[in-house]
């Protein structure tokens, strides 16, 4: 699926979902004082199980995320007498939560059971603490600017958001958009759902059905963003963003022997890694997919593996997939490379080659072997493919066999 219509779907999700939330909160008033009771447990229970599996799947971030989302909720959900120390701890909870759910957005991923996921976990809770003293001393230094006109709620029109919490979350809202287009990572969504699902409790002042519901929802974006990242991680290659092998795998299971696969194989790739380093390397990968990712004819590109990518053709006889593959061979070596600088790609480079190549523009050429139809598998005809690849090798390279 196209990046584009990815994140186009899932804001229409997410719409989806704050419809639903905004349903239940109509709904509340009407319920039992029992039904309430325990609906007040839902974003517990929700954020409970995706804190689960979150630490299961090693996702330190989330599981901090979560974290904060639920003392957070915990502290809204236990004010209920109005006084200076309710004033504190709203605020405090107000500007930490789109503070360090942006900043968890920013920081890279490192477990939680980890060096660096423990000193988060311990800033973290250092927070916590302060505000814990803060909220127990409303007089002292930090009580008295916590309840200021700048953080304090209902010092705005319209709004019990106070101006230093809507700064953060505006801030928090554009570091993770701009995170979430830039790297279009589930998380960076989930994190960007969460921080927008915790807004309308703040700005209504947080009567009870706002409160439940939408810090609910904003623990279940995390736990669904959680699920969609493990599945990219099994089926998307991190490399090239193309399809990894366990995706090809599905796929031919799922169109049979009929289809038509193409084998491709960059040239001499071992000589350019050892020459101008294992990064640029990568950066030649990615150039491919790229090419193949553009691809006309409705060719699905897939990376098998190494230096290795696979087209899949569904509906396309072999003398139409040859004309489009050919294309293709010949769009990457037209195309050439442009070696960049030691700075510019990170400066690792080769081992006996240190440096050499930076601005150099280099050609880079592939070889396709092309099968389909007439085998009893779908692996059968991969199989087939791949010894036409080997005979495009052995015929010179940079051609197509079929
Ligand atoms: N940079 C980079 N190199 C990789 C990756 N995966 C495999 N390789 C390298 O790809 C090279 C594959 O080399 P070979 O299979 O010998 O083939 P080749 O040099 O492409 O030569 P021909 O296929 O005969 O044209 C090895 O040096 C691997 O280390 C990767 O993800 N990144």
């Amino acid at each position: 699926m196209a990046p584009a219509l990815r994140r186009a779907l899932a804001v229409l999700l997410f719409g989806a979902l704050c419809g639903l939330a905004l349903w239940l909160r109509d709904l509340y008033p009407g319920v039992s004082g029992v039904q309430r009771d325990f609906l007040r447990l839902a974003p517990f229970v929700l954020g409970g199980v995706a804190l689960a599996m979150a630490l299961w799947f090693h996702r330190g971030r989330v599981a901090l995320a979560l974290g904060v989302l639920l003392a957070a909720y915990g502290a809204f959900s236990s004010l209920s007498v109005y006084g200076p120390a309710a004033t504190v701890l709203s605020s405090g909870a107000a500007l930490l939560v789109p503070i360090n759910l942006a900043l968890l957005g920013l920081l890279p991923e490192r477990g939680l059971w980890t060096a660096r996921g423990l000193i988060r976990l311990g800033l973290l809770g250092g927070q916590a603490g302060l505000l814990a003293w803060a909220v127990a001393h409303p007089q002292g230094a930090l009580g008295e600017l916590l309840q200021g006109p700048w953080t304090a709620p209902g010092s705005l029109p319209g709004t019990e958001l106070a101006p230093a919490s809507l700064g953060a979350y505006a801030l928090g809202g554009v570091v993770l958009l701009g995170l979430w287009l830039y790297r279009g990572s589930p998380l960076d969504g989930g994190l960007l759902g969460a921080l927008t699902a915790t807004l309308p409790p703040l700005h209504t002042g947080g009567d009870g059905a706002t409160t439940v519901v939408f810090w609910g929802l904003a623990c279940l974006l995390l736990g669904v963003s959680l699920v969609q990242e493990s599945y990219r991680l099994a089926f998307v290659d991190e490399l090239t963003g193309l399809p990894g092998r366990r995706a090809l795998e599905e796929q031919l299971q799922r169109m049979g022997p009929g289809v038509v696969v193409a084998m491709l194989d960059v040239d001499h790739f071992k000589k350019f890694n050892d020459r101008y380093g294992h990064q640029v390397g990568d950066q030649v990968l990615r150039k491919v997919a790229g090419h193949l990712s553009r691809m006309e004819g409705g060719g699905r590109a897939f990376r098998y593996g190494g230096e290795e990518f696979t087209v899949l053709f569904p509906g396309k006889s072999l003398e139409e997939a040859a004309e489009i593959m050919d294309r293709v061979r010949q769009r990457i070596a037209a195309s050439g490379f442009r070696v960049r600088t030691p700075a510019r790609s990170g400066g690792k480079q080769g081992p006996d080659h240190r440096g050499q190549g930076g601005g150099r523009e280099v050609k880079v050429t592939v070889s396709v072997g092309l099968a389909g139809r007439g085998a009893d598998r779908a692996g059968d005809v991969l199989q087939a493919a791949d010894q036409l690849l080997y005979r495009a090798k052995r015929k010179g390279r940079n051609r197509v066999c079929r």
